[in-house]
């Protein structure tokens, strides 16, 4: 039975669709490929303030603000790629070392002095049910490496990361690939699992 037939029959009545908040294209495609029909959501397009701070309570604030800007239930993600040798650094502010042209090489760059070019990819998920509801969190983490820039650069860092197990970057791994192993689809995993003991529905506008 899916998230939506259960809440059918036992649980909490929302009257709102979910919205998925995100200013990041590339994301909300890698949601829906991953969510298919076990959460019916929509989208909104929305440039979140983030806080400085640990991913979890950055992804907490976003699902707050997002809550009241849609004053309704809402998703949100907060995802970094920290590296173990700099203590969990770069993290989430990686928009803005990009933004100031550090680009791929300058994170190879950052880590040519360490041995330990292990890293991994962390994503926090939060669900608010509205404005007043605190937001519950969901972290995905997958390990890896690492590497020299490989495959298409139309995602972020994903020609520099390359998971545990594997010899593609999440770049060059077709789509699917990624979205079953990816820190994105581990949290989501608890999202769906979340909204099913739950047993929400959410009524359509
Ligand atoms: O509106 P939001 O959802 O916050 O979108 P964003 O692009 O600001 O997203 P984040 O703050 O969560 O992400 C920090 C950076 O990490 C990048 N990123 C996020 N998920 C990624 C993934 O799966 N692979 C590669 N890069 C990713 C993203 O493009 C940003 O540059
Ligand atoms: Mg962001």
């Amino acid at each position: 039975m899916n998230a939506a037939a259960r809440a059918a029959t036992s649980g909490l009545v929302v009257s709102r669709p979910v919205t998925f908040v995100t200013g990041n294209a590339k994301k909300l495609e890698e949601v829906r490929a991953i969510l298919g029909q076990s959460i019916p959501f929509q989208s909104l397009k929305l440039d979140l303030p983030e806080l400085q701070g640990e991913p979890e309570e950055i992804s907490k604030e976003k699902a707050r603000l997002a809550a009241i800007q849609v004053n309704g239930p809402v998703l949100v993600e907060d995802t970094c790629l920290c590296f173990n040798s700099l203590k969990g650094l770069p993290g989430t502010p990686l928009p803005l070392w990009f933004k100031f042209k550090i680009g791929h090489e300058g994170l190879n760059n950052l880590l040519m002095a360490y041995e330990d070019k292990s890293a991994y990819a962390l994503c926090a998920f939060s669900f608010a049910l509205g404005p007043n509801a605190e937001p519950i969190t969901f972290l995905g983490k997958t390990p890896g490496k690492i590497v020299n820039p490989r495959g298409p650069n139309d995602f972020g860092w994903d020609p520099i990361f390359q998971p545990d197990g594997y010899e593609q970057t999440y770049a060059e791994m077709p789509k699917g690939e990624k979205n079953k192993i990816s820190h994105r689809s581990k949290a989501l995993a608890l999202v769906k699992s979340h909204f099913v003991e739950a047993g929400y529905t959410f009524q359509s506008e």
